[in-house]
């Protein structure tokens, strides 16, 4: 028999490979790109888009975008899923130039917001008109931010499934099962990124890595599709001599796969193993016959199976299925729990002994430590910490990166611009060149990460730059918001009559806000004395001042965990007026058809949109006269940051007058009135 050594380099032409590109749209969507960028799994353009340029300053990604620049002047969407949307629209040229060229786009957001819920659908739709298939990583509000963020992400959700090849849905609500309830928001939030991290890792891993069955697109598919339909996702890694039990349960206690249990309404479920090349047949066929204690006979199980080298004595059990909305609530699920045995009584999968030295083959060196990420807790009370119970344990199916064998850095591609074309989108004209995309390698390694110990980016994040800037002679940095131009304060400052009510107090109207504190001015005695008495007797009848509570301040632009913390103060349950009317002039209507993915008729699409969105033609309903860029732009407006920004301490401004300015210079200036 003739026996060929298969290398790595023989699997696949790099032309053969299939370029991968991850797209994070919005803050949700950019912190779950930061943590894959820590992980450097994977091989596959990174780009980040936001509409906050703060947030995007931040992101680790060498690709950035800018979302809507000169309409949004780079502090955010104020929660409004319409400028998320019209955000996109106007940086379309942008999208399509970063997503050229890339076979698979998995765009990564969290709905409800203004950015991923308005922008996804428009980047998911891009990214088909470039011929890539789309993957969408997408989490729902957790129930507590209200009803307003939910009907967003649900509106956007529907958008999104009828563009995306597969949609992966994440609830913020089960997520938080991954943590203890009296841990910190921060921690559940990172968990649940580094769940999505792990699910993208794995997918992409899944139809990229060649593999003695190999498994296809097409499967991957199969599994994922369904109408109405949420992910089942379980991911457990593991390394011993008892690694396929021990990834097996990780796996099942993932709290997508509600401990194993939802396993049993699913009828396709797709099983990806991978490990070294000390996995042996016995361990496969033993992790297969407990895997199928949790799955009836009917399951069409799509297997998979590949050969790593670089995992060393690590083994990886992936499992990705789907579910109707419906077959996903308890009810469903506890007709047929008799079949399913809680993952804490798993028989003890008889361990099948692997050799230290043989586990060993190739030793590898351990990753680099993670300094943000959480430490991960194992079941066991390993890490210090004590044996915790069963929602602990989810913890446990966010698994340490493997130790994989970090090849030399390549340049991180750059992405070249395609040419403006003749729409009137307010985009930068990129000069066009040629792409240069580096040949992918399984598991590439950040460039900017081997250049650097780790994290040096994160205290000094890359400048924000345009696609366009990448390739432009000149680096063209994103310009920041500009904090000065702001005309004299007015009552109009003050008052909101914005259609998207977020977080915030209207103080009153402020015909004069002061922020300063005026220079002290001397007062003859007698002026002071009169100043006084005027000022006791107007003390005893307070003017009165109208407050507007119809208008509610905008939300400043906000990283993402403190704006669910602040939203909580919301007033959630009201939806806003835009949500409340006749459809005729919402974003969601503005998407263009789901059928409209061929490019002359997405172009179509894009035309009317982009009419649609023009602010001159939205005209406010209820408002006679104004048009909605008169209302939007409030939200803009930078003096109310400033205002937001003390949000939390105490009141100066009562009633119209500011406290912080002395009692006798305001009696005096009521006296000069
Ligand atoms: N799991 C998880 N969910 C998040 C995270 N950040 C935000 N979310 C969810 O995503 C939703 C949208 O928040 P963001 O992504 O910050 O909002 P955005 O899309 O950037 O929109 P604007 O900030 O309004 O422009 C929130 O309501 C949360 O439910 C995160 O780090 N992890």
């Amino acid at each position: 028999m003739v026996e060929f050594e298969r290398t790595d380099e023989r699997e696949l032409a790099p032309s053969m490979r299939m370029k991968i590109c991850v797209a994070g749209v919005g803050g949700g969507g950019l912190n779950v790109l930061d943590r894959i960028s820590l992980d450097r799994m994977m091989d596959a353009t990174l780009v980040s888009m936001h509409t906050d340029v703060r947030v995007l300053g931040h992101a680790m990604t060498p690709v950035k975008i800018q979302l809507g620049s000169e309409r949004m002047r780079g502090i955010g969407s104020g929660g409004d899923p319409e400028n998320g949307y019209a955000a996109a629209i106007d940086t379309r040229e942008q999208i399509r130039a970063a997503l050229q060229g890339h076979d698979m786009v998995f765009v990564c957001c969290g709905l409800g917001g203004g950015t991923g819920s308005g922008a996804a659908p428009v980047v998911a739709e891009v990214a088909k008109e470039v011929g890539a298939m789309v993957f969408v990583f997408a989490t729902m509000p957790f129930s507590f931010e209200g009803r307003r963020r939910i009907q967003q992400a649900e509106v956007a959700l529907e958008h999104l499934g009828q563009v995306a090849d597969a949609l992966i849905l994440f609830e913020n609500n089960r997520m938080g099962e991954l943590t203890l309830p009296k841990e910190g928001i921060q921690k559940a939030f990172s968990q649940a990124d580094q769940l999505i991290g792990h699910s993208v890792r794995a997918i992409a891993t899944m139809v990229m890595q060649p593999g003695i069955v190999r498994m296809g697109i097409a499967d991957l598919l199969t599994a994922l599709r369904g109408p109405n339909s949420r992910c089942l996702f379980g991911f457990g890694e593991a390394r011993g001599t008892n690694r396929v039990a021990d990834a097996l349960k990780r796996a099942l206690k993932s709290p997508l796969v509600n401990q194993g249990m939802l396993l049993q309404n699913a009828r396709n479920l797709l099983v990806h193993v991978a490990g070294g090349e000390s996995l042996t047949l016995a361990e496969v066929e033993n992790l297969m016959k407990q895997l199928g204690k949790y799955v009836p006979e009917e399951t069409q199980i799509m297997f998979g199976l590949a050969v790593e080298p670089k995992l060393g004595d690590m083994i990886s059990v992936t499992l990705v299925s789907s579910l109707s909305v419906h077959e996903m609530s308890p009810d469903s699920v506890l007709g047929r729990t008799e079949r399913s045995a809680p993952v804490e009584s798993l028989p003890a999968i008889p361990a099948v002994e692997v050799p230290v030295a043989e586990a060993y083959v190739a030793p590898q060196p351990q990753p680099e430590p993670v300094p943000s990420a959480e430490p991960v807790y194992y079941q066991n009370g390993q890490n210090g910490h004590a044996p915790q119970p069963v929602v602990q344990a989810a913890v446990a199916a966010a698994p340490a990166p493997a130790p994989v064998q970090v090849p030399a850095p390549a340049p991180v591609a750059e992405v070249a611009p395609q040419p403006v074309s003749s729409a009137p989108l307010p985009v930068q004209a990129p000069a066009p060149q040629p792409t240069t995309q580096p040949e992918p390698q399984l598991f590439q390694r950040d460039s900017r990460a081997a250049a650097e110990p780790d994290l040096f980016f994160m205290d000094a994040p890359a400048p924000v730059q345009n696609v366009a800037a990448a390739t432009a002679p000149v680096p063209v940095v994103v310009s920041q918001p500009q904090q000065a131009p702001h005309p004299e304060p007015s009552k109009s400052s003050f008052i909101i009559a914005d259609d998207t009510p977020e977080a915030g107090e209207v103080e009153a109207q402020v015909s004069e806000p002061q922020n300063t504190h005026p220079a002290p001015i001397e007062v003859p005695a007698e002026e002071n004395e009169a100043v006084l008495r005027a000022e006791e007797q107007l003390y005893h009848q307070q003017p009165q001042v109208t407050v507007e509570p119809s208008a509610p301040a905008p939300a400043p632009a906000k990283s993402s965990i403190f704006s669910i913390i602040e939203d909580e103060e919301d007033e959630g349950d009201i939806a806003p007026a835009s949500y409340q009317e006749d459809s005729g002039g919402h974003w969601a209507d503005k998407y263009s058809n789901p059928s409209s993915s061929r490019p002359e008729a997405a172009a179509t699409a894009v035309a009317s949109t982009v009419v649609a969105a023009s602010p001159q033609q939205a005209a406010v309903p209820g408002a006679p006269g104004k048009s909605s860029s008169d209302f939007k732009q409030s939200t803009f407006d930078l003096s109310q940051e400033e205002v937001a920004r003390f949000k939390g301490t105490d009141k100066t401004i009562v009633e119209g007058e500011d406290l912080d300015v002395p009692t006798w210079m305001r009696m005096r200036q009521k006296l000069k009135r």
